[in-house]
């Protein structure tokens, strides 16, 4: 039996490119309208997967995809980068000029924000996902719409694409995360994810992270949240490095979770290798 994978948008979106890309063709693809709705598919048993993005390169964080893995219980079992070059699309016939209104999911419209701030008299429309940005432009069929989407979003609707490569930033990624409802089980996962809230006083963050360095642990990477109802408190989102079969990764693990107000285990996964170009580290030690 095939398996089934959830994302969010239609054929042509990021999202697809990053299910493919992870699971091969042979799987059952089941395009969802918003990415909560990822998680409610999870809930009925209808997928057994999804594919979220997480973190662009250029523009960071995509917050309410964080606020949705805390509050739903399933686990990141693995991860993979995409390359995002964005292309401005028109129906056919279309001409740059001729564009008064411009679709894109909020990502799509922030990741091009030079290119879009040098044409003012554009209305910037936040949509729901990239390809389906494209798929409207097409229904509608209006020479003055354009969205911002991915060059195979604009041969699957049928649009002509107006201007290539459009992102601010050359090196552009998405990192997507693969949902599922168990840990991973893979022999040598290297990545754990994990969320925990501290009490807001001198120290507990600290408390917290130097169980990192003090047992050689490389973090990868932290988010804050806001905690909601509860302003000015936050939920930390933290990656590090490990297989939590090794004991020193556990006991660290434990006493992160002893010195945290709150605790949730996303995942220990495999990290995605890429081929990402490492054109401009701020600090090489
Ligand atoms: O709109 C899409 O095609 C998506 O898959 C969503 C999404 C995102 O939410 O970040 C994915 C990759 C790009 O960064 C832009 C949009």
């Amino acid at each position: 039996m095939r398996i089934k994978v959830g994302f969010q948008g239609v054929p042509g979106s990021y999202s697809e490119e990053a299910l493919i890309n992870y699971f091969g063709r042979e799987v059952d693809m089941i395009a969802v309208r918003e990415f909560e709705d990822v998680f409610s598919e999870l809930d009925k048993n209808t997928i057994e997967y999804g594919v979220l993005p997480i973190e662009n390169s250029s523009t960071g964080a995509i917050a309410n995809v964080y606020d949705l893995l805390n509050r739903h219980d399933y686990y990141i079992v693995g991860e993979i980068c995409i390359k995002v070059s964005h292309c401005l699309m028109g129906v056919k016939g279309a001409k740059i000029d001729d564009i008064e209104e411009v679709y894109s999911h909020p990502q799509g419209l922030e990741q091009c924000r030079e290119y879009l701030s040098s044409h003012r008299d554009w209305k910037l429309i936040p949509y729901r996902n990239t390809a389906v940005s494209a798929e409207y432009v097409n229904e509608k069929g209006s020479k003055s719409l354009g969205a911002i989407a991915s060059k195979r979003a604009a041969e699957l609707y049928n649009l002509e694409i107006l201007a290539e490569n459009i992102n601010m930033n050359d090196t552009n990624y998405t990192r997507f995360a693969i949902i599922g409802k168990e840990m991973d089980k893979s022999e040598s996962p290297d990545k754990i994810s994990i969320v925990i809230s501290t009490e807001h006083k001198a120290g507990c963050l600290y408390n917290v992270l130097k169980y990192f360095a003090e047992n050689n642990i490389n973090l990868l990477k932290i988010e804050s949240r806001p905690v909601a109802h509860t302003p000015w408190e936050y939920y930390f989102y933290i990656d590090y490095e490990g297989n939590l079969n090794d004991i020193t990764v556990i006991n660290a693990t434990k006493e992160i979770e002893r010195n945290s107000c709150y605790f949730k285990l996303l995942g220990n996964y495999k990290k995605h290798v890429d081929d990402i170009e490492d054109e401009g580290l701020l600090c090489k030690a």
